[in-house]
């Protein structure tokens, strides 16, 4: 079990700086975007019963760093996003093989907007073990995080004062504004 799990997030780590040279590479960057960036690995488990139908699993969120990798239940759906357009969540059912990438907050700063944190949450559908392996690319370690000269037309159209992961996470939990609201504190004033 043990090796299975170092293995795959051995895997799952090198695709994940796989994307980050290719989102530069498609943005016309040369860079190793997430060279030398925390990362966190966890295996959610949702004992759902038949109590808990209904009710959430996880409350609505976007997730605070750059990038998640996300291998859901194979048979147990819950997992909904939010039309950012329409406000209404849309399932995102069990698809066996496949894994689901995602831009967290992180990445909104950085691209300076262009890439969307999607708020999603997880329900209970149904009474049964629910087991999903999140991967989080979150931030540079101490460097601030702000979009290059290059994603800037002008420095007056950065949308957000550069700041470190570690000031966004304490932000986060003291705020307790967890679906990326807490990034309206950190816009610019224009
Ligand atoms: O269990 C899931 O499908 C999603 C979990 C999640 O959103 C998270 O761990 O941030
Ligand atoms: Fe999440």
């Amino acid at each position: 079990m043990r090796e299975t799990i170092v293995k795959y997030s051995e895997a799952v780590y090198d695709l994940a700086m796989d994307i980050g040279r290719k989102l530069c590479q498609s943005m016309g960057l040369d860079m190793d975007l997430f060279k030398g960036w925390p990362c966190q690995f966890r295996i959610n488990k949702y004992n759902f019963t038949p109590g808990s139908v209904g009710s959430s699993g996880v409350q609505i969120h976007t997730d605070s760093g750059f990038l998640t990798i996300l291998q859901d239940d194979d048979c147990v759906g819950g997992l909904e996003v939010m039309d950012e357009k329409s406000g209404e969540f849309v399932s995102v059912d069990p698809l066996p093989g496949s894994i689901l990438v995602n831009f967290g907050d992180v990445a909104k700063v950085w691209s300076n907007g262009r890439f969307c944190n999607v708020r999603h949450r997880v329900q209970c559908k149904e009474a049964a073990v629910r087991i999903s392996i999140a991967f989080f690319v979150l931030g540079p370690k101490e460097a601030a995080i702000e979009a290059p000269p290059e994603l800037v037309e002008k420095e007056e159209s950065r949308l957000f004062v550069p700041f470190t992961f570690e000031d966004y996470r304490k932000l986060r939990l003291s705020t307790g504004l967890r679906a990326g609201e807490a990034l309206a504190l950190l816009r610019r004033s224009t």
